[in-house]
């Protein structure tokens, strides 16, 4: 109904405003229409605001346009109290006001105030509501009820009010005992005709003719009636209290009923709690379970993989430990040929042993004869070169002297003077059209000598100017001895790395005024450099530089390195040279492959000083000191030469430098060679003939006079010999090149075989090593394969142990289901058929009438959790069951419905579902149906209000509470 509100002047206003007194009394609200048998409720509360004293409120109710019909309530006070202060309110409280029987219209409604000490009266007030409602009247009520014990209910006193704010407030009385009332049906009253109503007649029942009566007449028929009225409420009062015993009785055994019930009740509750205990505990024990199975499957899965992996390892193993076997098969069936091999090899390798050995031999005998040969041509040998004529002596015109007419038996003849001829013999004598390669040529085999262990001295002796620095070093396009015979040991070394390793180092000094000077040194000596004894018959000079020479370039720059040394410090490079003596020294190490021999040689190269006689060249200071080192130097050498022909005990090595340097290289079996310089110009005459008598005198030294003056057939036999004996050297060479090249091949061959059978060796071993760890590694694999497989054994029994763990809970849940449900059978039967207590009309209606009782409602709730719990006993299934169930569910799976309703608790608990809602909704009629038989709609709404939360413990309690106040109440 909408409501609206007005002021004086018709606008509409909120009623919580605060409205004026003065303003209110006149204005007022509007009620829509009122239909009939309304009743107009005015709801009126709030403050009144005023300055002192009372005031008095009345609501009037006007027929709205026609004015009739004008409703006034009481005036109510509104009582200000002591209030001194001005303009307090004072807060009355609500008023209700009733208007009945109003006419169809419409109406407004209007409050009016009265001051009842009027002093300043209240200046406005507040109005809450203003409602209209149809009026209900009772005319019937049907109770249902419950009495118990085969006792009738007979209702004795039925007495309904409205209350002021509007409850309908029904009581009634049962004669024996406290009837339980299920329910109330409230129907509305048939409504009495108007004409009967309105007129005082009575029609007769049989001939249905209306027979006025007189008020006497009504009056002694009301007294009648009522007299009989009193009667019945006697007999009926009489009746009721039977009725009352009856139900007092009923009330009793209903008591008994419910004390037992309520024991079950609590039992239950035990059981419930039980369960949920047991609930709790399946789910922890679900949850772990869950957890271990999950991890298992995990594990399992891990498990299986690996499994898997493994498995493929294992077979790859397994094909390439097959390879591996048929590689080492093939190997093996290789061995007896790499046996033949091995022993091929072993042969050769003794073979080369043998022709080592043969070589050695060879090599010692060639050494021998070489040095037989050496010995037979000489351990000191004289080299006799001339130079040709300078420009400057032909230009001066002078005259050769010196005849070549046999020098090539090694006579060199001097003209002396007319027709006189001086013969001179050597070993070799040099013409001035021989070139530096023929001169190299003779003396090489000499120089091989230091290769071979010997030392050696090669040294020019002759006039200044007369080509000794030409011969030892020579220039860039015509190289000398020094050069070729580095590059003939280069040569030789090469040829003979196989046999021989070969360390060769180079030292250039330079004797000037019997002092020492290393030409190699970067920086100058800091102290004089002596020459030393290091071992027996090995002198060297501490200090001076050694230069590894490898190669025919470093020789090159060595030997130019010198000379640039030499030229420092001189303005006349020639004129320095002449006067100083030019020493190579080339040190060898050799060791010998074959039988490990090691050798220390050393071979000199010397370009001594002009030796032109100190008389002629007149020099006097400086020179003149020079001059008388070179003579004395050469003296020396001269007596060393003179000491070693005689072999005299003490050989003057130490009276020069130069002397005492070359001692290890001259005399023993040190190999000597000469070559004597000379002019041919006439006006070098006499020195020429004093360098080849010095050289006639050395050259005699070794080849003795006896030997000398053999005649010249002794002489041709003697070269018959040699010549024999070179060629048997020539053919012993020829056959040593071919056995060295046999060897060589052989050697290679036995390489080859001895490296491809190291590699068959190294093949097999690695393909045996490959074996054994693939074998290693599947043995490891199988294991593992087998710890897992263990594992998972292990893991299954676990499992199967859980399992066996959480069936034992679930049969004993199921043995107390079974018995709780059994109880709860028992008890229901006895419920039941206390139930089949004869129910009278008047009690059905009682029931009825109470259905909406919180109380009633409250003991349909007791029932209804009593069979909730009866069914969650049911429900409590095993795990597995559950399990099962729940994948119905989730399939979505409604083909059995009563499984449903099984599984329903404990899924509802976890989920709520519609399903389990519509469970629920459907139980409490089920459950109501077990005691009440008649399954009203009301009082399936009234339980269902209940069985909504009735899982919960709280409503537990709420049930005991409602059954608790239910027997208060039936008290
Ligand atoms: N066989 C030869 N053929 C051609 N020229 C030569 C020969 N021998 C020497 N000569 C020339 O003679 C000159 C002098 O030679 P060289 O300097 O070698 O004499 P030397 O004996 O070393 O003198 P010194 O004692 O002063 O050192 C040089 O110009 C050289 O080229």
């Amino acid at each position: 109904m909408n409501t609206n509100y007005h002021d004086d002047n018709g606008d509409e206003v909120d009623s919580m405003l605060c409205i004026p007194f003065s303003r209110l009394i006149k204005s007022g609200f509007i009620i829509t229409k009122c239909s009939d048998n309304t009743v107009l409720f005015v709801n009126v509360g709030g403050e009144a605001v005023k300055e002192e004293g009372n005031c008095a409120i009345s609501v009037v109710a006007d027929r709205f346009f026609d004015g009739g019909d004008v409703l006034r309530t009481d005036e109510r006070i509104i009582d200000a109290g002591d209030m001194p202060a001005i303009y307090q309110s004072a807060r009355f409280g609500n008023f209700s006001y009733r208007f009945s029987n109003l006419s169809p219209g419409e109406y407004f409604v209007d409050l009016q105030f009265a001051e009842i000490v009027n002093i300043n009266g209240p200046k406005g007030m507040r109005v809450f509501d203003v409602f209209i409602q149809e009026e209900k009247v009772v005319s019937a009520l049907d109770i249902y009820s419950i009495v118990g014990a085969n006792k009738p209910l007979q209702v004795v006193d039925i007495r309904v009010s409205v209350g002021l704010d509007g409850v309908v407030v029904i009581r009634f009385q049962g004669v024996c005992g406290s009837p339980v009332v299920n329910g109330i049906c409230i129907k509305q009253a048939s409504r009495v005709p108007a004409d009967q109503e309105e007129h005082e007649y009575v029609i007769c029942s049989n001939c249905d003719t209306e027979i006025e009566i007189s008020s006497c007449q009504k009056q002694n028929i009301r007294i009648k009636s009522t007299a009989k009225l009193e009667r019945k409420i006697e007999e009926l009062k009489n009746l009721c209290q039977l009725k009352s015993e009856e139900c007092y009785q009923a009330w009793m055994s209903l008591t008994a009923a419910n004390e037992q019930l309520e024991k079950v009740r609590m039992e239950l509750d035990n059981k419930y709690f039980q369960n949920l205990r047991l609930d709790q505990a399946m789910g922890k024990q679900a949850a772990k379970l869950k957890d271990i199975s999950s991890r298992y499957e995990y594990d399992k899965k891990h498990w299986l993989a690996s499994i898997r992996e493994l498995e493929r390892k294992v077979e790859t193993m397994k094909q390439e430990h097959s390879q591996l076997s048929s590689e080492a098969h093939n190997c093996a069936d290789s061995i007896p040929e790499l046996n033949k091999m091995i022993f091929g090899v072993q042969a050769l390798v003794a073979q080369c042993e043998d022709l080592k050995l043969k070589f050695s031999e060879e090599q010692a005998k060639r050494k021998k004869l070489y040095n037989q040969m050496q010995e037979a041509k000489g351990n000191i040998r004289v080299f006799c070169r001339c130079r040709p004529l300078s420009k400057e002596e032909t230009s001066a015109g002078y005259a050769t002297v010196v005849d070549f007419s046999a020098a090539k038996d090694g006579d060199l003849g001097i003209l002396t003077g007319g027709s006189a001829k001086k013969i001179f013999k050597f070993d070799r004598v040099y013409t001035p059209k021989d070139n530096q390669a023929d001169v190299f040529e003779d003396a090489s085999p000499m120089v091989v000598s230091v290769l071979d262990g010997y030392n050696v001295c090669i040294f020019a002796y002759g006039q200044t100017g007369t080509g000794k620095t030409f011969t030892m070093e020579g220039t860039e396009q015509s190289r000398g001895v020094n050069y070729r015979t580095l590059e003939q040991l280069f040569k030789v070394v090469e040829e003979r790395k196989e046999t021989f390793t070969y360390n060769i180092s180079v030292s250039v000094l330079e004797v000037y005024n019997e002092q020492i000077r290393d030409l190699l040194a970067t920086a100058p000596a800091s102290k004089r450099l002596e020459i030393r004894q290091a071992s027996e018959g090995f002198h060297h000079v501490p200090g001076i530089v050694e230069a590894k020479v490898e190669n025919i370039k470093e020789v090159w720059d060595v030997l130019l390195a010198g000379s640039n040394a030499r030229a420092v410090g001189s303005n006349n490079v020639n004129e320095h040279s002449s006067r100083s003596h030019c020493m190579l020294c080339i040190l060898v190490r050799a060791k010998n492959l074959i039988n490990g021999e090691c050798t220390k040689s050393k071979l000199w190269l010397v370009d001594l000083a002009g030796s032109e006689r100190l008389a002629k060249t007149e020099v006097q200071g400086e020179r003149l000191k020079e001059a008388q080192n070179i003579n004395r130097s050469l003296s020396a050498l001269g007596d060393v030469i003179s000491a070693l022909a005689t072999k005299s005990n003490h050989i003057p090595y130490r009276n020069s430098k130069i002397t005492h340097l070359l001692q290890d290289s001259i005399g023993g079996d040190s190999k000597t060679l000469m070559f004597v310089q000379v002019s041919p110009s006439e006006q070098d005459l006499g020195e020429t003939l004093s360098s080849l008598n010095f050289a006639s005198r050395v050259r005699g030294i070794e080849l003795a006079p006896a030997k000398k003056q053999v005649d010249a057939n002794e002489h041709q036999k003697f070269r018959l010999m040699v010549d024999k004996l070179k060629q048997e050297l020539r053919s012993k060479d020829d056959a040593l090149r071919k056995l060295e090249e046999n060897l060589h091949t052989a050697e290679a061959k036995a390489k080859d075989k001895d490296q491809l059978c190291r590699n068959q060796q190294e093949k097999l071993s690695e393909v045996e090593v490959q074996l054994a760890s693939k074998t290693e590694l599947s043995r490891q694999l199988e294991k593992q394969v087998l710890r897992l497989s263990r594992g998972m054994k292990e893991k299954d029994e676990i499992c199967s142990k859980f399992q066996l763990k959480v069936q034992e809970p679930e049969n004993k849940l199921k043995d107390r289901e079974h018995t709780a449900s059994m109880t709860l059978q028992h008890k229901e039967q006895s419920t039941y058929s206390s139930e089949k207590l004869q129910v009278t009309p008047n009690m059905v209606s009682v029931l009825k009438a109470e259905k909406d009782s919180p109380n009633i409602r409250s003991l349909s709730s007791t029932t209804r959790t009593i069979n909730v719990e009866s069914e969650l006993l049911k429900g409590t299934d095993s795990l597995r069951e559950l399990r099962r169930k729940k994948q119905i569910q989730s399939k979505g799976s409604e083909n059995s419905f009563n499984s449903f309703l099984l599984s329903a608790p404990l899924v509802d608990k976890r989920v709520p579902s519609a399903e389990s809602n519509k469970a629920r909704q459907i139980d409490p009629s089920k459950a109501f149906s077990r005691i009440t038989r008649s399954g009203t709609k009301s009082v399936t709404t009234g339980q269902r209000a209940f069985s909504d939360n009735n899982f919960n413990r709280d409503q537990v309690r709420g049930g005991k509470e409602s059954s608790s106040r239910l027997k208060m109440w039936l008290r």
